[in-house]
Parts: C-alpha cells; sequence; structure tokens
C-alpha cells in the first residue's frame, strides 16, 4: 500500500519549504488571503516555490479570488494546483479550472452529516476535494482553525475523485484520523506550527513520519 501523501499548507520562509521536502511531504501549500497570519505575496510565493525540490507540489490557496487575482498569482508563481477554499460555485470551479489549465482541489467544510452532499457535488467537477473542518460561525478565516470534526462522519466514505482529509490534524492524531476515515492524503497548517503563521520543522517531520506510518482502515457504514 502507498504512503499516505502530506499537504503543508501556510509556508512562508524558504527554511519551512526546506523543512517540508526533507520531511517528505507531497504538496507545499501558500495561502494567499491577506487576514491570514499565513498570508504571502504573488513575488514571496515565488521565490518560496522556486526553492520546491521536482516531486513537491506548490500549490496556491484562494479564497473567492477573481481572474485578475488568480491571474497575477499563476503569472508571478510556479504552481501545481490551485486550492479553492472559499464559497466558489461548482460553476466556478469549472471556469478556474478552463481558465487556468491547472488542477483544481475544492475544500468542503464539514460539521454534520447534512455538509456530505457537498462533496460529492464537487467532485463532479473538481480534480480533489479537500475535506476540511466548517470553520466557526464569526471566525476570521475559513480554514487554518486547527479545529477538528467528527471524523466518523465520513469513516468508510467513497468518492468519485481524490480527496484529502483537513481540520485540526496533528502529528499526535494523524495517525488515528487515518485509520479511521481511510484517508490516502493529509493536510496540515496550524498543528505544525509553534505559533500562528511560524512553521515548527520538528512538528512538520513529526507530522509526516506519523502520517506515512499510519494505516487506513476505513469502517464501513450501512
Ligand atoms: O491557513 C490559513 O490561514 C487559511 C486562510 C484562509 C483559508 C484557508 C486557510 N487554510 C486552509 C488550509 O488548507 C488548512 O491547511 C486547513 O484548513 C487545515 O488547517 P488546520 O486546521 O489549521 O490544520
Amino acid at each position: 500500500m502507498q504512503d499516505v501523501r502530506v499537504k503543508i499548507c501556510g509556508l512562508t520562509r524558504a527554511e519551512d519549504v526546506a523543512a517540508v521536502a526533507a520531511a517528505g511531504a507531497a504538496y507545499a501549500g501558500f495561502v494567499f488571503f491577506p487576514k491570514s497570519p499565513r498570508n504571502v505575496t504573488p513575488e514571496q510565493a515565488r521565490t518560496l516555490a522556486l526553492l520546491a525540490p521536482p516531486g513537491l507540489a506548490k500549490v496556491a490557496l484562494v479564497v473567492d479570488a477573481d481572474d485578475a487575482t488568480l491571474d497575477a498569482i499563476t503569472r508571478a508563481v510556479p504552481l501545481d494546483m490551485l486550492q479553492l477554499h472559499g464559497h466558489e460555485t461548482p460553476e466556478r470551479v469549472q471556469a478556474v479550472r478552463a481558465r487556468y489549465g491547472l488542477p483544481v482541489m475544492k475544500a468542503v467544510g464539514v460539521a454534520e452529516e447534512a455538509d456530505l452532499p457537498s462533496i460529492g457535488l464537487y467532485a463532479q467537477v473538481a480534480d480533489q476535494i479537500l475535506i476540511d473542518a466548517k470553520p466557526p460561525k464569526g471566525a476570521d478565516l475559513p480554514g487554518g482553525n486547527g479545529l477538528a470534526f467528527d471524523w466518523r462522519l465520513i469513516a468508510g466514505k467513497r468518492w468519485a475523485k481524490p480527496w484529502m482529509l483537513a481540520g485540526g490534524l496533528t502529528p499526535e492524531t494523524v495517525a488515528e484520523a487515518v485509520a479511521m476515515t481511510g484517508a490516502r492524503q493529509v493536510d496540515v497548517s496550524s498543528g505544525v506550527e509553534s505559533a500562528p503563521g511560524l512553521k515548527d520543522a520538528a512538528r512538520i517531520a513529526a507530522f509526516v513520519q506519523a502520517a506515512q506510518g499510519a494505516r487506513a482502515v476505513p469502517k464501513l457504514r450501512g
């Protein structure tokens, strides 16, 4: 069975890229959201992306970004994927895929059973789905809040596209999350930081090691 693939999101410094590459993560995420402590400009992201070794996929995370914003990001940064983390409609997902020719991962927030149909809906149009915890009402950030959802909601579920589990994961919990949900890909931000926006190389290494050592044992639901 293949290793669980890991995405470390919200890199802001050259040493973060080095730590993510050294740990063996599959994806490096850059956040373009001014209110975030992890926000980077297209120029900063370009500098960081150019440090990534071959095999480390560079992902730009945007929130309800218009074409002008995406034009600026995609022109500046060598990217492998776009992550749409706002209220983008399925039509907008299709339009972004067509305009930029990059795979698109759509984030879907989950807090209860009623949130699950959206995953199937977006799986029809996106290349990947990020299944994340729904942000609390009034939160400043639509993601990256370090909050987990009840993993039992998705245990044993299958979707038509590859998906990634996110939300409040840590080096200490990721193995249990993988075992419970059957995730083959996981995404983390707060759980590998020493302070908001400050990535911790030791926690990144511990997270990747724990994720890759985990084995999915999904419980099938009736
Ligand atoms: O990380 C941010 O600051 C952020 C800002 C705006 C939208 C999304 C954001 N992060 C989303 C991510 O991809 C996170 O990795 C994911 O939500 C999990 O975050 P965490 O619970 O902190 O591990």
